[in-house]
């Protein structure tokens, strides 16, 4: 038997829907969700992902305020737009696409947003606040994928989720997320040993390492949930995860496929945190 194919893209179009008539409500109330972008140099994935949300936003009814600059900015310069962008009332939400360039510290640019503005999830007090179960912005991709496991119907608590990753704005925080609703996580990265023994433990199986059809049937437990993060560009411009999926289809009970699997959810999640920051500094 086949798995089930979870699809991100149907999920998305249908929250989507949803975030459009919150967002219409918001509007006729004053409050306009504004999401203010930084996109540094030109990397053309970098690019198109950012050209992703703000298509997004704009389908349901958020302002987004796009500000690209050259590789070559100094982390200073970029501190004093993110700086500048926390006072201004008309943005609710800052992100800054990464990668960023190797002479700019990502932990610098991240602890400069405001956390109330933070709706990537990334700044220290909201990656705390997760941990300890108060109410913060959540990771995109992370909160995606638990949205879009929960919505196959998929019981979580007492289940056995293994990640493979450990980047901090997947891998960590996603195991986090599912800890928090009662599964017992294991963290499998690219020192552990016997791979294939580990993931082949897991009733949910997270991937996200970005390697290209790392895991095969092999690593998978019949009937098990699986759950492909990794966008892989082949040589031949095909995308693909890090997830064997026609192999995998044939072992697991469900699946998720890349392109439309857990990319746009990432992207839903975002417009999601955006329309909340908006809400929670309109009545500040
Ligand atoms: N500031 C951030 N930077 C990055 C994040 C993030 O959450 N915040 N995550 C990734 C990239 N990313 C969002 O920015 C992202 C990746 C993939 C997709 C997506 O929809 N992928 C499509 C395929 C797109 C394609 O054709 O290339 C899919 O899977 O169907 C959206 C967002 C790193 N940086």
């Amino acid at each position: 038997m086949t798995a089930q194919i979870i699809s991100g893209a149907e999920l998305a179009a249908t929250i989507r829907a949803g975030l459009a008539e919150e967002t219409a409500k918001l509007k006729e109330s004053g409050v306009e969700p504004g999401l203010a972008v930084i996109l540094v140099g030109d990397d053309p994935a970098s690019h198109s992902y950012v050209k992703g949300k703000q298509k997004a936003c704009a389908e349901v009814g958020i302002r987004s305020f796009l500000y690209t600059f050259p590789a070559s900015i100094s982390e200073e310069e970029l501190l004093a737009k993110i700086r500048e962008l926390n006072g201004d009332p008309a943005v609710h939400g800052i992100l800054v696409q990464l990668p960023l360039p190797e002479h700019i510290r990502e932990w610098s640019v991240i602890e400069t947003i405001a956390p109330e503005k933070d709706v990537d999830g990334f700044h220290p007090i909201n990656v705390g606040k997760m941990m300890i179960g108060q109410p913060a912005f959540l990771p995109c991709t992370p909160h995606g994928v638990l949205v879009m496991v929960k919505s196959a119907g998929i019981d979580i608590a007492g289940k056995h989720v293994v990640v493979v990753g450990r980047s901090n704005i997947v891998g960590k925080p996603v195991g986090q997320l599912f800890l928090r609703e009662h599964a017992t996580v294991t963290y499998a990265h690219s020192k552990t040993p016997d791979l294939p023994a580990v993931t082949r433990q897991a009733d949910i199986l997270i991937v996200a390492v970005g390697k290209a059809r790392l895991i095969g049937p092999d690593h998978v437990k019949p009937g098990a949930v699986v759950i492909d993060v990794g966008v892989n560009r082949l040589e031949s411009g095909k995308l693909c995860g890090d997830v064997d999926f026609d192999a995998v289809k044939e072992v697991a009970g469900y699946i998720t496929p890349v392109p439309k699997g857990v990319g746009p959810m990432t992207i839903t999640m975002l417009l999601h945190n955006t329309i909340e920051a908006a809400r929670q500094l309109a009545v500040k």
